[in-house]
C-alpha cells in the first residue's frame, strides 16, 4: 500500500530533497500547472509556491527557473518514488480545455517539456524566437514519471483525449513505465474528471474525501461512499485503476471538520484495506503533514504506519 502527497503549495515548504529523504511517501505530485493552454500552440502556467526563482518563460507564465524541482527529482526517484507532475489544483479557477485539439496539443506540450529529454523535440536553450518551434524544459533534462489530473473546475472538456494523447506518448517510449492519476471529489459522478476515467486509462484514483459533507471520510460510514467509488473505478476504462483514500493532513489543509486524526484514520483504514481495488492513501499536503506531529511522529509516518500495521 502506498502513501501518496502533493508537494508544491504547502505553506514556507522546504525543498523537494526533504521529502525524498523521508520513507513515508511513495508518490509525490508536484502542483501545480494552474493554468492551462488557452488554444493550440498557447503555454501552459505554473505556480509552486516559495520555490523556483521567479524568472518565466518569455512571455509565458511557465517558470523557467525551479532548479530546486529539477535538482530534486533525481534524489526522489533515486529513492525510489514515482514523481508526477499535477495539472489544476483547488485555487486554480481559471482551468478548462476548450476542445479536443487543445487538450491534445497540451498533452504533446507535457510530454515534450516535462517527459523525457528529446533534443529533437525540446531544447535546453531558449529564445522568444523558438516558441511554437521547440518545447522548453523546465525542469531542464529531468523528466517527471507521469501526470495527475487535479481538476476542480468547468467540466469535462478534453481530459479523456489529453490522457489518451498522453498514454500515445507513454506506450511510444522506451525509457520508463510512465502514470496518469486523477483527484476527482468525493460526489459520484465526478463533474470534472468522470467522463475521463469512464473513457481514458487512470492508475491511480485518489479520491478528495474531504470538503464534501456528503460523502467525506468525516461525515462517517453512512456518507463515505469508497464502495460506491469501487463501482466506478470497474466500469471504468481500467478497472484495475488504485483507489486511494484522499485525506487532509492537518486541521488547517482543508475546510473545517474535515480533519481525522490517526486514530480516527486507523478504523477507516482497516475496513477497506482489504479491498482489491485498495491503493492507499493520499494526503493534502507534503508541508501540512511534515508539520502535524503527533506524539513525536509526522502525520504522514502514522498514516504509513497504519498502512503497514
Ligand atoms: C488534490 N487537491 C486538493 O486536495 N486540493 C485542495 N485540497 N484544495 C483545497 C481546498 C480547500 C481548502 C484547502 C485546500
Amino acid at each position: 500500500n502506498n502513501v501518496a502527497i502533493y508537494y508544491g503549495q504547502g505553506a514556507n515548504q522546504p525543498r523537494l530533497s526533504h521529502f525524498c529523504e523521508q520513507t513515508t511517501s511513495d508518490i509525490i505530485n508536484i502542483g501545480f500547472i494552474h493554468e492551462f493552454p488557452k488554444s493550440v500552440g498557447d503555454y501552459p502556467g505554473s505556480n509552486f509556491g516559495n520555490q523556483c526563482d521567479g524568472t518565466f518563460f518569455p512571455g509565458t507564465g511557465l517558470l523557467k527557473g525551479c532548479h530546486q524541482i529539477w535538482e530534486d527529482i533525481p534524489i526522489c526517484k533515486a529513492a525510489g518514488k514515482t514523481v508526477l507532475l499535477s495539472l489544476g489544483g483547488g485555487s486554480a479557477t481559471t482551468q478548462s480545455l476548450k476542445d479536443v485539439a487543445t487538450a491534445e496539443s497540451f498533452a504533446d506540450f507535457l510530454w515534450y517539456s516535462f517527459g523525457p529529454y528529446d533534443s529533437s523535440f525540446s531544447s535546453l536553450e531558449w529564445t522568444a524566437a523558438m516558441k511554437g518551434e521547440l518545447y522548453p524544459r523546465p525542469f531542464g533534462t529531468v523528466a517527471v514519471d507521469g501526470f495527475d489530473l487535479d481538476i476542480e473546475y468547468n467540466g469535462n472538456v478534453g481530459y479523456a483525449a489529453m490522457v489518451n494523447r498522453l498514454r500515445k506518448h507513454f506506450a511510444a517510449s522506451t525509457e520508463q513505465k510512465y502514470y496518469i492519476s486523477g483527484a476527482p471529489q468525493c460526489p459520484i459522478p465526478d463533474k470534472q474528471l468522470g467522463d475521463a476515467i469512464s473513457k481514458s486509462w487512470f492508475d491511480f484514483i485518489w479520491v478528495q474525501w474531504y470538503n464534501t459533507a456528503a460523502c467525506s471520510a468525516s461525515s462517517g460510514t453512512g456518507k463515505f461512499n469508497f464502495n460506491e467509488w469501487v463501482k466506478v473505478i470497474e466500469a471504468s476504462a481500467n478497472p484495475n485503476a488504485k483507489l486511494f483514500i484522499g485525506l487532509p493532513a492537518s486541521p488547517e489543509a482543508a475546510n473545517e471538520g474535515f480533519y481525522l486524526t490517526p486514530a480516527q484514520v486507523k478504523p477507516l483504514i482497516k475496513t477497506y484495506v482489504s479491498n482489491k481495488h485498495f491503493g492507499g492513501v493520499m494526503l493534502w499536503e507534503a508541508t501540512a503533514g511534515d508539520n502535524n506531529l503527533i506524539d513525536g511522529s509526522t502525520y504522514t509516518q502514522h498514516i504509513k504506519d497504519i498502512l503497514y500495521d
